[in-house]
Order: structure tokens, then sequence, then C-alpha cells
């Protein structure tokens, strides 16, 4: 209407002072935070963060809310519906916020205030809500377990390198059976390492930390590992070193990991060729051949050792922090020391067959039982003999409703007692043969399934397990 009757020259003008006008009375300022921002439209993280901050704060007075499913929040999120206002208090300063859409896709949320405290909002209280906000999307967020894809099915402009289903294992510390002092170490480390962000600054070190997980198979590393994911809530990166082709493509996967986040390489020794010369001289043909077999069954991964320790020296410091990073093996003996040497792999943690204390743990969470008169049997069999967690585990299931505890209880004497005579008997007959060979105590039943083959006899474990002798190479 009014720019109807005003020459088209004057506009300009007679709109600027108009503003002008409009700003001298009305003392308030706005701000509004997009959706969508950018060229390319992206989705704008301070927005997120004020949603989430909203949600938070305000749906104890917003009249009229709205139920969203918000990306990656493992929860409903309320917030407060389009077009709706309310106000809340920072230092005494009123504050209004406002939810508002032009189209579906283009919300936005204002703030107002009075220019008065232009300072106080814009320097303190914007920040504090993006970081309240970012703080609570961590809270709600849904855990991920990421797997790495094979690199013919990446694509340039897409985040296809990894794909991730939700994280729900209920593995904890509590239920994790393992000797008491080492597991309450394992967790101090743990939680002293995610509260350390000041420490690493101070000390010029990137924030990331590296735990080596060994042991027989069936001794909950891979529990541990989901144990310690749940205890720190970060996302899990499972690295499948074999379909990776080369040391490059390495690295762009890694570059895309975000932090709070653990980075597992499992069965490191099975993924990468990673022996060292220093044990070539040891091996007989046989088992030189062996090897030979195993390097070509590693489909031609070209990722190198020294790739992978480049990358886990170098690349953490350009991509942001809080990272931990686990291999895990069976066989510790068969790692380059150069891969597990401190500063690298900063802790190693040594699984071990089923001790007493551990036994008594299962117990409680798999039979509720603290004390029984088998108990003294059992405590006696496991001194001499080596089982996995795993494998008492099995035994301590009841196999039906009707199965009692006594049953599930004298089940595993009856394992233990049995492994026991077996020992024996190959003891006898590697006497016998003049030679003794970890493989041949093990013919695939329950416990012997632990001594694995290769140049790592049950025997190395036996030693190390019972806390006699820790690994040389720590
Ligand atoms: N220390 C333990 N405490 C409680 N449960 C355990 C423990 N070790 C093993 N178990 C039980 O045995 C199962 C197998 O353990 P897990 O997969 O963690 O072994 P692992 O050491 O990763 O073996 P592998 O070397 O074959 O990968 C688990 O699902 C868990 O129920
Ligand atoms: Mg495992």
């Amino acid at each position: 209407m009014f720019q109807q009757y005003f020459p088209y020259e004057l506009r300009g003008h007679a709109h600027k002072y108009t503003q002008k006008l409009v700003t001298y009375f009305y003392p308030y300022i706005q701000i509004t935070f997009h959706e969508l921002t950018g060229e390319k439209l992206k989705r704008s993280d301070a927005y997120f963060a004020i949603q989430n901050y909203l949600a938070d704060h305000t749906t104890a007075t917003a009249k009229r809310l709205k139920a969203d499913v918000v990306k990656g929040s493992k929860s409903l999120v309320l917030t407060m519906d389009d077009h709706e206002q309310v106000m809340e208090e920072f230092q005494g300063i009123k504050i209004w916020w406002s939810s508002n859409k032009k189209t579906e896709e283009r919300r936005y949320y204002t703030l107002t205030f009075h220019k008065r405290y232009r300072d106080a909002i814009t320097k303190s209280y914007i920040d504090k809500v993006l970081k309240d906000g970012k703080a609570i999307a961590v809270r709600n967020r849904e855990r991920k377990l990421y797997t790495n894809n094979p690199s013919d099915s990446w694509y340039e402009y897409q985040s296809t390198k990894w794909s991730h289903v939700q994280f729900e294992h209920p593995a904890n510390f509590e239920t994790l059976a393992m000797a008491e002092n080492e597991k309450e170490a394992v967790k101090n480390d743990l939680i002293k390492f995610s509260k350390g962000k000041e420490y690493y600054t101070k000390i010029g070190k990137p924030w990331k930390r590296g735990y080596l997980l060994y042991g027989p198979p069936g001794t909950g590393k891979s529990t541990m590992i989901a144990a310690m994911a749940n205890l720190l809530d970060y996302d899990i990166y499972d690295l499948e070193l074999t379909t990776v082709k080369d040391n490059s493509e390495l690295r762009k996967l890694l570059i895309e990991t975000t932090s709070k986040s653990i980075i597992i390489i499992e069965d490191i020794d099975c993924s990468i060729d990673l022996t060292g010369q220093r044990n070539d001289k040891k091996k007989d043909p046989v088992e030189k051949k062996k090897e030979e077999e195993e390097k070509k069954s590693k489909k031609g991964s070209k990722v190198t050792l020294s790739g992978l320790l480049n990358f886990i020296d170098g690349i953490w410091s350009a991509c942001g922090g809080e990272r931990i990073i686990i291999f895990t093996t069976n066989f510790v003996d068969k790692l380059d020391p150069a891969l597990i040497r401190r500063g690298r792999m900063d802790r190693h943690i040594e699984m071990s067959y089923c001790c007493f204390e551990a036994f008594k743990l299962l117990a409680r969470n798999y039979l509720d039982l603290d004390d029984h008169e088998l108990f003294g049997r059992i405590e006696v069999l496991l001194g001499e003999k080596e089982i996995t967690p795993a494998d008492v585990a099995e035994c301590l299931m009841p196999k039906s409703e009707t199965e009692g505890v006594e049953s599930c209880l004298r089940e595993l004497v009856k394992v233990l007692e049995k492994l026991k005579k077996k020992k024996k008997q190959g003891k006898k007959k590697a006497e016998e043969e003049g030679e003794v060979n970890g493989e041949e105590n093990g013919d695939g039943e329950s416990g012997e399934s632990s001594s694995g083959s290769g140049e790592s006899s049950s025997e190395d474990y036996e030693v190390a397990g019972k806390g006699r002798k820790r690994n040389s190479k720590r």
C-alpha cells in the first residue's frame, strides 16, 4: 500500500528510515536460528542443540507440545509446537523463544530479548544454550555399532564408508567375570581417560588411549569391549581390516570416525601381516608353510604394519580426540612389539581362564548363588584345570526349566574332572612321542577348545592366566 504512493527511487530510503524508527521505539532484539543453513542446506548444529535445550528446559511451560523423533536420539523428544512461544529467565533477564516455520522444511527458532542485555545474551546465554543442548543430545543419543563397508560400495559424496546399527549390548563390568582388582583398575583407567580432556591438552598429547586385550577364545574380550562402551557411553567402530584394501583406505575410514568412540580391531594377528622377522628364526618349515597359507587367506589386504602404526600415532591429533582403540588377539606373542609398545597400546589387559573368584561372580549371576557345598570342590578343580569363563557360563545355564542349581554345579564338576583326565592322558601321550604340542590336548571338547593352534599353546596361558608370570613383553 504504502509503497504504491512512493516514487520508486525513494522507496529504499523510506524503508531504511522506517526500520530505524521501528528499532528506536521497539527495544527488542531478535535472533533467528534456521534449521537448514548454507548453500547445501545442511542441518544446522545450532538448531539441533537449541531443539534439545528447549525440549529439556521449556516443556514444563509450553502449552502446545509436539513429539518428534529426532534423528539419532533414543527416545521421543518433546518440543514446543510450531508458532508456540515460551519464556525463560537467565540471570534475571527475560528471554522469549518461539518456534516458527516458513514451509514444512524451513523451520527456525527466534530468540527475543531486550536490547539492554545484548552482551549478556550474545556472550554468555547463547553459549550456554548451545553447550547444554549438545550435552543433552549426547545423553539422549542412541549409541551405534559401526562396521566398515568394502570400498567398492563407497560413494564420493555420501558417507557410505561405515554402516551402523543400534548398539544395545547388555554387558557391563558388574557381570564380567575376572579378578576384582584388575577389573577396578580397568574401570578407573577408563573413567580417568574420559574425564581427561584438560590433562591431555596440558601434556600436549592427543586425547586417545590404546588397549590390547589378549587371551584365549571365550575369556570375555569382546564382552569387555561392550562393557567399556556401556560404561563410557561411547559408539563402537568395528574395523574389519581384511576388507580394507590399502593404507589410504584405512586413513579415509578412520578420519570418518567420530569422537566418543571405541575403534576395535579384533584378532589383529589374523587381520594383517604382523609377523616380525624375529620370529622367523625359531620356526620350523611346517609352521612356516602354515603361515604362508594364513597370509594367502588374508585376501590380499595391503594394509601394512607401518600404515597402521602411522595412523595410531599421527592421524588422531588431526581429527579431534576422545577415542579409544582396542586390539584383541588370542596370541599375544605373534604381535610385533612395535605395535603394542606403550604409547600405542597404553594398557595391556590379559583375559585369562576362569579363576575361583570369577566363578563365584558367574554363579551369583547365573544361579543367584553365593555359596554351596560344591564350591570347595570346584575351587580345587579350577586351581588345577583351565576352563574359560564362556565354558563355565555354559555349564551354569540351566538346560531346562526344571534343572536346578545343584545339577548345574554338578555338570561343571563333571566337565572339569573330564578335562583333568584328558590333560593327564594328553601329557602321557606327548611324553611317549617325545614332544609337547599344544594342539594335541584339544579335540574340540568343552574347555579344551581354548587350546588353539599355532605357536602359542595353552601352556602359555596357563602360566600367565594364573598370575604367576606376566607376559615378558610388557
Ligand atoms: N569374563 C567373562 N565374564 C562373563 N561372561 C563371559 C566372560 N568370558 C566369556 N563370557 C561369556 O562367554 C561368551 C563369549 O565370550 P567373548 O565373546 O567375550 O569371548 P572372546 O574372548 O571375545 O572370545 P574370542 O577370542 O573367540 O573372540 C560371552 O557371551 C559371555 O557370555
Ligand atoms: Mg571376541
